[in-house]
């Protein structure tokens, strides 16, 4: 077995030692002290945690055809989500149905696809960021969860606070979140105990109430696109396009309806806290970055236009500050859902055995000296030239092997064009209080979580001219009009 801490006893193994707050941090001891490979006894289940980017590669990308399913989520998946969540299902004949839906859905190609809607919603993000800077936060979840929604269902967000799909989503989210918590039942490590009658299992029956509640939006969602093509007014989205090819996918309405609930799971947050670790990077690290950015966008695109998608191969400085953000803090901070092994299988003389949870600590991985010198510092630089780094990314932000993220064409997307556009509007930097004083930021302040984002900090965002500011107004008043048929 691969090295790692004594269990403290048979029945729980090592579980006690895991930190119940932000065990990234711990995990990333672990692989300093025992290798890139550690072995952990969570409970009765064998668990590996990978520290480095090669180790990652090597198990989750070259032997992905044994390390590519997921353990069980009895609460989560089985009970809450009638096993029709993808993302949590094992390697089955539903998951690669759901799968090569995604996959036709969002590579590159397809994803190309979106940009006319991402193009059009960042300029309203640059117009709010302009007008109430102090609610970027806000600003960068509606962008995100606009984007989200539009690509799935046809439609837009205007408010995150009182749009009824995005309470509904949030609502699943939140509850979904508070039922995956390892350890917090018992059912989890005796399944046996699912075999129960209702009356002696009490904590089934929120479960099957946010089962129930999910079902009704989910396919009611999926009968207003259904609807609107009826009467030919429904936009293209990945909803439409499952329904248009149900047969040949052979998915069922209600299947439908949950893979149209996944880009929402997976892709605001991860977009929106990406992007806000971004500005993060800006409040602590600006000076040493921002001006060669601007200079860049002086040069190629100029003052009198927005940056553009067509404008990426011209950008390599934008580029490499938007790999720098994903590596710098990785949102998906343990590496998204563990992975599970399906065979025995052996690592550099290490022994896995079949059923293992599989952990790739991006913690670990993107937070290392040999890989990056100086990790915590917000350094562009890094990703100017090619460097020895396994996989196409020169990082590992978006996972490894059959369960890659299908959604990183449209999620980097996301990230390059606001990037791009931000640097060229507005200068960004520490924000002052009353007394003219520079508030500090701290770049450790972030979120306890499945998804790790910045805690709430103060930013100052201003115009970098009043030229750079009539473009920003005038490109989102012409937005709105071509964004109005999303609206319905
Ligand atoms: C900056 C944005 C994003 C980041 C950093 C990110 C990161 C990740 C990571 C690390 C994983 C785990 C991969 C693994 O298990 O090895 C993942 C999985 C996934 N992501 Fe993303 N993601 C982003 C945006 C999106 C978007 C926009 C979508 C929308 C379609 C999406 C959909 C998914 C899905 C469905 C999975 C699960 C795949 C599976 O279980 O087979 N992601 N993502």
């Amino acid at each position: 077995l691969p090295p790692g801490p004594a269990p403290t006893s048979w029945l729980v193994g090592n579980r006690n030692q895991v930190p119940s707050r932000k065990p990234w941090r711990w995990f990333q001891e672990l692989n300093d002290q025992y290798g890139p490979v550690v072995y952990l006894q969570l409970g009765r289940t064998p668990t590996v945690v990978i520290g480095s980017a090669q180790a990652a590669w090597d198990i989750l990308e070259k032997k992905s055809p044994v390390t590519s399913s997921r353990p069980r989520f009895i609460m989560g998946q089985e009970i809450m989500s009638n096993n029709m969540r993808g993302l949590m299902s094992s390697n089955n004949a539903f998951w690669r149905r759901w799968r090569r839906a995604l996959h036709t859905s969002f590579m590159q190609k397809a994803s190309d696809t979106y940009k006319p809607i991402q193009n059009l919603e960042s300029k309203q993000l640059l117009a709010e960021l302009a007008r109430t800077p102090a609610k970027y936060r806000e600003h960068l979840e509606r962008y995100a969860t606009s984007v989200a929604v539009v690509v799935t269902y046809g439609r837009r967000v205007h408010n995150i606070y009182n749009d009824e799909v995005v309470c509904l989503n949030r609502q699943t989210n939140e509850f979904l979140t508070s039922v995956n918590i390892p350890g917090k039942y018992l059912v989890e490590s005796i399944p046996a105990l699912l075999y129960l009658p209702n009356f002696l299992t009490p904590w089934r029956t929120a479960a099957l109430e946010q089962r129930a509640r999910d079902i009704g939006y989910l396919t009611r969602l999926v009968e207003e696109v259904k609807a609107k093509m009826a009467s030919g007014r429904a936009q293209p989205s990945f909803c439409r396009l499952l329904l248009e090819e149900r047969e040949k996918n052979e998915m069922s309405d209600l299947e439908i309806g949950y893979t149209c609930g996944t880009p929402f799971g997976a892709g605001v947050e991860t977009t929106a806290g990406t992007l806000s670790s971004f500005m993060l990077a800006c409040a602590a690290f600006g000076p040493s970055f921002i001006p060669k950015a601007q200079k860049e966008l002086d040069a190629v695109v100029g003052p009198d236009r927005l940056p553009t998608f067509e404008d990426f191969d011209d950008l390599p400085f934008i580029r490499a500050i938007v790999n720098e953000t994903l590596r710098w803090r990785p949102v998906a901070v343990l590496g998204g859902t563990p992975h599970s092994s399906t065979e025995d299988f052996t690592y550099e003389g290490m022994f896995i055995p079949k059923g293992s949870t599989i952990i790739a600590n991006l913690w670990g991985i993107h937070l290392n000296s040999a890989d990056f010198p100086e990790p915590h510092r917000f350094d562009p630089e890094r990703f100017m030239s090619k460097r020895n780094y396994p996989g196409p990314w020169q990082h590992s932000s978006f996972g490894y092997g059959r369960r890659v993220c299908p959604g990183m064409h449209l999620g980097s997307n996301s990230i390059y064009i606001n990037i791009a556009r931000i640097l060229w509007g507005f200068n960004l930097g520490k924000a002052s209080d009353e007394n003219g004083q520079e508030i500090d930021v701290d770049i450790f302040a972030y979120t306890d979580g499945f998804n790790s984002v910045p805690q709430p900090f103060a930013i100052s965002i201003t115009p970098r001219s009043q030229g750079h500011l009539a473009i920003i107004e005038r490109e989102n008043e012409n937005a709105q009009e071509e964004m109005k048929a999303y609206d319905s």
